[in-house]
């Protein structure tokens, strides 16, 4: 696949009808939150929670084109976090994550510009989100947040194999989800998988499909799924 030209400013803001998602849409996909090259959070600056592949093929999605999508996720977190020392990961990566993610929320307001939307048009998730962190039962915990995601062998990195990617519209303050459940409801297709000229391309055009994510899902068509059951359907045998 060829680099991308340099000007690609005349990206649409919004996508999908207005009507609400097109078939194939919506798609539903589950699966638990593995580690991934652990390059999201310290080369990007944008950390994505990946998916096994294999969810693919469970969902009969294995021949989903490569590309970039949005929608919702509903993520099901164990009241103590990874991060904060029940997680099977070395201290650097934890230090490495936390690291990350303090960058991004000082270097872009998208996401927060993202999060204040969301607040205003469906109610205060973020609020949850911090609640997340002072629960010391053994009671998991489920919230919904707008995402966008990426499906493909990440051209820029040339991947050995397909990934499921997701980044998460919202901010969880430096704490990482290893192991949680997710499950996402995909509303429609941003663009395909492109390659790269340089790292600062590829997040600049990541950083318009966070933003493309949150206009396209504040509209009440997109907005109403934040509401479908399946963001919240975890089983209790599964998330013990
Ligand atoms: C919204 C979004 C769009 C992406 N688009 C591309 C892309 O067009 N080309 C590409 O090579 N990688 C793309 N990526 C993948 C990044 O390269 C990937 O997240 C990064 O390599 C981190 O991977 P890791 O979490 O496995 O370490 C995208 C990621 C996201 C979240
Ligand atoms: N907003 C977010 N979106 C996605 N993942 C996040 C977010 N905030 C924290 N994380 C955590 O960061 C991890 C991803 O970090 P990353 O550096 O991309 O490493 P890797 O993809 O190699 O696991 C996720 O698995 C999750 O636990």
């Amino acid at each position: 696949m060829s680099p991308l030209p340099p000007d690609r400013s005349s990206r649409p803001s919004i996508v999908g009808a207005d009507s609400g998602p097109q078939p194939p849409f919506p798609l539903r996909l589950t699966g638990k939150v593995i580690k991934g090259f652990g390059r999201g959070s310290k080369e990007l600056g944008i950390p994505t929670a990946n998916i096994p592949a294999e969810s693919l093929n469970v969902g009969g999605y294995d021949d989903i084109e490569s590309g970039v999508y949005y929608g919702w996720a509903g993520l099901s977190i164990a009241a103590a976090p990874t991060s904060l020392g029940t997680g099977t990961e070395d201290s650097s990566m934890k230090g490495a994550h936390r690291e990350g993610i303090t960058t991004t929320k000082s270097k872009h307001a998208s996401e927060h510009i993202v999060d204040v939307v969301e607040n205003a048009v469906y109610g205060d998730t973020t609020d949850s989100g911090s609640k997340l962190y002072h629960h010391h039962d053994r009671d998991n915990l489920t919230q919904v947040h707008p995402m966008v995601m990426s499906i493909g062998w990440n051209l820029y990195y040339k991947n050995p194999f397909r990934t499921v990617e997701v980044h998460i519209i919202h901010d969880f303050e430096g704490h990482d989800f290893y192991d949680a459940h997710m499950n996402l409801v995909i509303l429609g297709f941003i663009r395909p998988e492109l390659d790269y000229v340089s790292k600062e391309k590829l997040i600049e055009d990541i950083r318009t499909d966070i933003d493309v994510a949150g206009r396209s899902l504040a509209r009440p068509a997109y907005a109403i799924y934040k509401k479908d059951e399946y963001l919240r359907a975890f089983e209790e045998a599964e998330v013990r």
